[in-house]
């Protein structure tokens, strides 16, 4: 039977026989182009472009966490500073409170979600909000809700009100089947900890969305991220901001991963510049929606030996966490990110003895301030 005459019938029996018996190819493709919560009938389902005095209202969900207060700093920069509401499920710090509309956004609550989008008339959104790998093992069932149930609501939010929508992916997303050095965008993805699986869903359920509502979802799977004046929420590569703090203070470290693991790693500077360019990069220019962005990699052993140049009575101690170190094991150790590199120019700044320098700077002040005091 040909394609077409089956997809009628199945939609025939989906949507009841049509009463005039004149059924005709266009119905199905309507149907296609529904949503799963109500979508307006004269909704258009690609995201506005906008002019230079046409600013986006963005939205950044779980903005508390390591990245988000950067991100809305960058964003203020760029689009002025109440174009941009911060949200979380936490209380904020008085300096963050007061640094900019913030407001309190559940991410598993849609309704509390999409009064959000429509009293504030949000246009772009940055779905932050997640478990990072040790914490998702240590609570599957939160990880599940917030990883999975959380991002069905953030995609029909923006399917309904028309949103650009980013949502991070990570190094994470593959496995131990992967190709590890390099990984390649496209390959084999089977992540074994219920953090990778959820952000191999958020990729598919958003290209999907992106292909079937033409909602426009942007993606980019971040190496492990190393900020100065933010602390991570729970990951892997979590080593690699502790211990610049430790060197500092103590002057010595104790790794939870073992000397030779080798893992893909960003400044936090390139990570949320990489975000703003893919926001702002025309659609055209996009032959992906999920990108691999790189900058960096190295093990516990080479920081270490970078960290010994600054401060020459550094000590690194190793004391093996076994859950971290199977989920570093099973990552990749370097990330191709040529797509990126030639489709939209991507081209990060900081290598490991920038990235050094300047986190010792940072800390070096705050320690030296410290002491001052
Ligand atoms: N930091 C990294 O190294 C890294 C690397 C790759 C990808 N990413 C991704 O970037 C995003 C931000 O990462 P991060 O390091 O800032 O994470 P984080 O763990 O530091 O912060 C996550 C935030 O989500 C919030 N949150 C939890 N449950 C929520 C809910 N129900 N509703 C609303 N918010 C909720 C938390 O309160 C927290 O502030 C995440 O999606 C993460 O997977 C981060
Ligand atoms: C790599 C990234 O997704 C996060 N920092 C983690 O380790 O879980």
């Amino acid at each position: 039977m040909p394609v077409t005459r089956l997809l009628r019938q199945v939609a025939g029996q989906m949507l009841g026989s049509p009463a005039c018996g004149c059924w005709t190819a266009t119905p199905l493709l309507q149907f296609l182009g529904t949503s799963p919560r109500q979508i307006p009938a004269d909704a258009s389902f690609h995201s506005a472009s906008f002019s230079g005095t046409d600013q986006p209202r963005v939205l950044i969900t779980g903005g508390l966490g390591q990245l988000g207060v950067g991100l809305a700093n960058l964003l203020r920069k760029r689009f002025e500073k109440d174009n941009v509401i911060l949200s979380d499920i936490r209380k904020p710090p008085d300096h963050i409170f007061h640094s900019g509309p913030f407001i309190y956004s559940d991410i598993l609550d849609y309704k509390n979600l999409r009064e959000i989008v429509v009293n504030n008339r949000i246009t772009w959104l940055f779905h932050y909000s997640a478990l990072l790998s040790a914490v998702g093992e240590a609570n599957v069932s939160l990880a599940r809700a917030v990883n999975i149930t959380g991002l069905h609501n953030v995609l029909d939010v923006a399917a309904e009100h028309n949103l650009r929508l980013f949502v991070p992916s990570t190094i994470g997303a593959f496995g131990p089947t992967s190709p590890r050095n390099p990984t390649p965008d496209l390959c084999v993805q089977r992540p074994r900890t219920i953090y990778g699986v959820s952000k191999v869903h958020a990729e598919l359920m958003g290209e999907y969305y992106h292909h079937r509502y033409g909602l426009d979802f942007r993606c980019l799977r971040y190496p492990g991220i190393i900020s100065a004046d933010s602390q991570p929420g729970g990951g892997t590569t979590d080593y690699a901001v502790q211990i610049f703090h430790d060197a500092l203070k103590n002057g010595k470290f104790e790794c939870n991963l073992k000397p030779s693991t080798r893992l893909p790693m960003m400044y936090i500077d390139d990570c949320l510049r990489a975000t703003l360019e893919v926001m702002e990069a025309p659609a055209e220019s996009l032959s992906m929606r999920t990108y691999n962005i790189n900058a960096m990699s190295f093990t516990p052993e080479d920081l270490a030996q970078e960290v010994l140049k600054h401060i020459p009575e550094f000590q690194i101690t190793y004391n093996v966490d076994s859950v971290r170190q199977a989920i570093a094991d099973s990552w990749p150790m370097n990330f191709d990110d040529s797509n990126a590199r030639k489709d939209w120019g991507w081209k990060h700044d900081f290598d490991l003895p920038e990235l050094v320098t300047t986190m010792l700077n940072f800390h070096g002040s705050d320690t030296r301030v410290a002491q001052a005091n």
